[in-house]
């Protein structure tokens, strides 16, 4: 490597530390091998993007990682720890939270709401139905104001536009606090302003300690604010590396383009 062409890390000085990995990770369905003996290691600190073409086994990775499906076979660990098959609840208490392609809120409560919901399952209180505490009540409107939604906290969700419902689940994942934080095509059917947003956020976030892993085909958004690159291409990275490097990388061009 010359010295042109250092990492992110080597000129922050920063170490490398493996975040969440995966080790021969495979999930068929049916006669559809959706991840297929793939291995790859994202670094904790990072903004790490996973990136492939339409039905390249993004999301079933994602899946697989966070409980959400039972994987065939493989291993994933977190941060050394063997988080292979744990529920969706453990893996979140291991520190890692998680958005969805298809983002989760529910229309007919307000923003606030929504925020709150997001936080009930770690408080047995609000679980039963008591009233929120006011240090709950506290920190949701905090995230709000975060990413820009306190001046709308008493609207129903289903008044938001849908960036600004990404924007809300977001808010909802950061009430637990996560050190990892997952985003399943943040970007998708979000207009350029609410973009700009989210990867204002994901910077800062970043800055402040948080990891991320984000699934993205807007290509703009992942080449700028990426460290780290993986590509899928049929189940299994075929490349990796800083997004300059994986851009020039003709298996990555053969992969979308078939050329
Ligand atoms: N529940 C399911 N049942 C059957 N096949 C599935 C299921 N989920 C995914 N697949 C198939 O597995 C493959 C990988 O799909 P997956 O959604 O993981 O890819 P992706 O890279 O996230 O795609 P996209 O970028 O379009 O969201 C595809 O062929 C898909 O049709």
């Amino acid at each position: 490597m010359s010295a042109g062409q250092l990492s992110a890390e080597a000129v922050a000085g920063r170490a490398v530390e493996p975040g969440l990995q995966a080790t021969g990770l495979t999930k068929s369905y049916g006669g559809v091998c959706a991840v297929n003996d793939a291995s790859v290691t994202f670094h904790h600190g990072r903004v790490n993007a996973l990136i492939g073409p339409n039905g390249s086994g993004k999301t079933t990775f994602f899946n697989c990682a966070t409980g959400m499906i039972r994987p065939d076979s493989g291993q994933v660990t977190y941060r050394g720890r063997d988080i292979t098959r744990w529920a969706p609840h453990r893996v979140a208490a291991a520190g890692i939270g998680r958005s969805f392609q298809l983002c989760r809120v529910f229309p007919r409560m307000t923003v606030l709401e929504n925020v709150l919901v997001a936080a009930r399952a770690r408080s047995l209180r609000t679980l039963l139905g008591g009233a929120y505490d006011r240090e709950l009540v506290d920190r949701a409107r905090g995230w709000l104001a975060r990413v820009g939604l306190d001046h709308v906290e008493a609207l129903e969700a289903r008044n938001l536009s849908y960036g600004q419902q990404k924007l809300l689940e977001l808010a909802g994942v950061l009430m637990a606090d996560p050190e990892t934080i997952l985003l399943d095509e943040p970007a998708g059917g979000v207009n350029p302003a609410l973009i700009g947003r989210i990867g204002t956020l994901v910077r800062e976030l970043n800055a402040e300690g948080k990891t991320f892993l984000i699934v993205e085909h807007n290509m703009e958004m992942v080449m700028s604010l990426s460290d780290h690159v993986v590509v899928f291409d049929r189940g299994r990275p075929i490349a990796e590396g800083p997004p300059w490097s994986v851009q020039a990388d003709p298996r990555v061009l053969e992969a979308y383009l078939g050329v």
